[in-house]
């Protein structure tokens, strides 16, 4: 539904957006991720029309340029601080953009916002503004919604609320890209992840073939050991090992189900050990800043 191809976004003849290309699908939940800095804040402002640009951005084929942002009336957004008029109620806020008075109030009981709607909004907290915000990119059932650091200032209930908020309106075909530094709550919801690093895409990945790549190591676990760790020393397989359970490289595992199988060995498990979401990341930069 959204796509953009080959987007450059120059901010005072610099380029911020470098050649940026991908896609987002109905019903995914898009985690944008990087550095600071790195360019995620722009590549959204881009996509909402506030940015000059280059190349091309569409939302359901329809084409996102400088002088039309008519594919952009079925877009939700919240980008850095939520656009409140302070002076009027958080319910004034939202009856500027409602639809349906039900999808309001909808909103207003699900995030729990009912006992301060009706007061000036210049009074909010941080969490209470950023609920509203949250609301204001929700109302109308947007067919794609972008949110820059949504759980910014929520506490862990309004956490929790927001995470399944956004799997709900996900579950009926609404689109999400979102960027985080909370990577372990991005983690809860993401289908799709797209790491940036400079203004370049550098992963760009569903969530699942994410984790199925970046898993390095399994557990082996077998029934005689001391054969498995003679075994995988005379065929030079590096190894870690912990009674019956073994560590071994992923790139290894083919060999060592050929070799059980040719010496008729018992396999009792072979799983790709639990690795830290964060610490992939954190790798994968390392890895890229290296190679550049
Ligand atoms: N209005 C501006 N004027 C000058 N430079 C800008 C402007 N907006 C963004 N930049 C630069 O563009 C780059 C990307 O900024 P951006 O805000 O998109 O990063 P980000 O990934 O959202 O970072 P963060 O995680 O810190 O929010 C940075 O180097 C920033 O200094």
């Amino acid at each position: 539904m959204l796509e953009l191809h080959h987007v450059d976004t120059f901010i005072h003849h610099h380029r911020i957006i470098d050649h940026v290309s991908f896609s987002i699908e109905p019903g995914s939940i898009v985690g944008l991720i990087g550095p600071n800095g790195a360019g995620k804040t722009t590549i959204m402002k881009t996509i909402l029309g506030l940015t000059k640009f280059t190349g091309q951005i569409s939302i359901d084929q329809q084409p996102i340029t400088e002088n039309d942002h008519h594919a952009l009336a079925s877009v939700g957004a919240l980008i850095e601080h939520p656009a409140i008029y302070p002076f009027l109620t958080g319910r004034q806020n939202l009856v500027l953009y409602a639809h349906d008075p039900h999808d309001l109030e909808n909103l207003v009981r699900i995030l729990q916002m009912t006992n301060y709607i009706d007061h000036p909004s210049k009074g909010y907290s941080l969490g209470m503004k950023q609920k509203l915000g949250i609301a204001i990119a929700l109302l109308n059932h947007p067919r794609l919604v972008i949110l820059d650091e949504p759980m910014n200032g929520l506490d862990v209930e309004a956490t929790i609320c927001v995470r399944q908020l956004i799997q709900h309106y996900a579950d009926q075909g609404t689109a999400f890209l979102i960027s985080s530094h909370i990577l372990s709550e991005l983690q809860k919801v993401m289908t799709q992840v797209i790491l940036i690093n400079q203004g370049r895409v550098i992963v760009n990945q569903p969530i699942a073939d994410f984790n199925r790549l970046n898993h390095q190591d399994y557990h082996l676990t077998v029934e005689d050991p001391t054969v498995t760790a003679q075994l995988l020393t005379s065929h030079h397989i590096p190894f870690k090992r912990n009674d019956h359970q073994f560590v071994v490289d992923r790139h290894t595992i083919f060999t060592i189900q050929d070799l059980f199988a040719e010496h008729h060995l018992y396999l009792q498990e072979l799983a790709p050990v639990e690795t830290n979401f964060e610490q992939i990341i954190v790798r994968i930069l390392d890895e890229q800043r290296r190679s550049a």
